[in-house]
């Protein structure tokens, strides 16, 4: 696969009048335009996150809401150069300090209010995986066995269609939906995608390595299977001595029609691993 550059172009003239867009659909398909290129604009990207206003009836669909911690739905795994998801936050839930290896993460909450909170790289965490590079071995970084306390770098409320942007040079931060009662929706998009991260701890400074995954979401609706099968089988009219149409690409050897047949799957099991293998490509 060939490598994504991209270019921050702070300089970016994109977007001054980036008309609004009002169709979840239509951001989708333009976050997939935008990367059908190798090079990106990440301001482009920014502005285009900015332009989408959100309607819940767009993304309804999408929602998983726990109970106790936050969930991440994948929406477009976009071809391996990016992923789109949506987080859903209950009530009162955040996340741990936590990195977003070498990617760079762009996000619009989509409905309630969150807290960001950005924190410095504790000493030596950064430097420790960028120049000596990989990730796993020994997580204790401290090598005199001196502990530090994070210190915070900033702190933003983002309302409701506000955008944020972050990568491990700005630094590390925690998000979270301090309110009581109402859950908190967000978009998150990350390029390249990455399946596991750091997190620290705010006390010691100290992290650990963790996978990330999705939360499938669950299939109320009755999905589809679909099965292969000739027309012969359940066409008596075909006529099987007629061969003159045998060149045809869709034409078997007896000179009937391959079609595709839609069955129901009435079998909740295989729901599931359709919906496991869909969230993981
Ligand atoms: N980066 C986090 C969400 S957030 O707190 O920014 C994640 O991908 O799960
Ligand atoms: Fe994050």
């Amino acid at each position: 696969m060939s490598p994504i550059s991209i270019a921050q172009n702070n300089d970016a003239i994109y977007g001054q009048q980036t008309k609004s867009l009002k169709s979840f659909d239509e951001l989708l398909q333009k976050i997939q335009k935008l990367f059908e290129s190798n090079e990106i604009d990440v301001d482009q990207l920014k502005q285009l996150m900015q332009s989408y206003e959100s309607n819940p009836a767009d993304w309804i669909k999408y929602v998983n809401l726990s109970k106790e911690r936050y969930t991440r739905v994948l929406i477009d795994g976009g071809n391996g150069k990016y992923n789109l998801m949506l987080l859903c936050w209950p009530a009162n839930t955040g996340s741990s300090i936590h990195d977003h290896p070498d990617s760079h993460c762009i996000l619009k909450v989509l409905a309630g209010t969150v807290s960001e909170v950005r924190y410095c790289w504790p000493k030596d965490s950064y430097k420790d995986d960028h120049c000596d590079g990989g990730i796993g071995g020994n997580d204790d970084h401290h090598k005199n066995g001196e502990e530090e306390g994070m210190i915070i770098a900033d702190e933003n409320r983002l309302q409701t269609q506000n955008v944020a942007y972050i990568n491990d040079s700005i630094g590390l931060h925690r998000v979270m939906n301090p309110d009581p009662t109402m859950p908190a929706f967000s978009l998150h998009l990350y390029s390249p995608p990455f399946d596991y991260c750091r997190i620290f701890d705010e006390k010691t400074g100290k992290y650990q390595t963790i996978n990330v995954g999705f939360d499938p979401k669950e299939i109320e609706a009755v999905k589809y299977r679909v099965k292969r099968r000739t027309a012969a089988a359940n066409n008596s009219n075909c006529d099987i001595n007629h061969h003159h149409h045998h060149n045809h690409p869709h034409q078997n050897s007896f000179g009937s029609k391959d079609v595709l047949v839609f069955e129901m799957d009435h079998n909740p099991k295989h729901r599931q691993q359709q919906q496991d293998g869909k969230t993981r490509s």
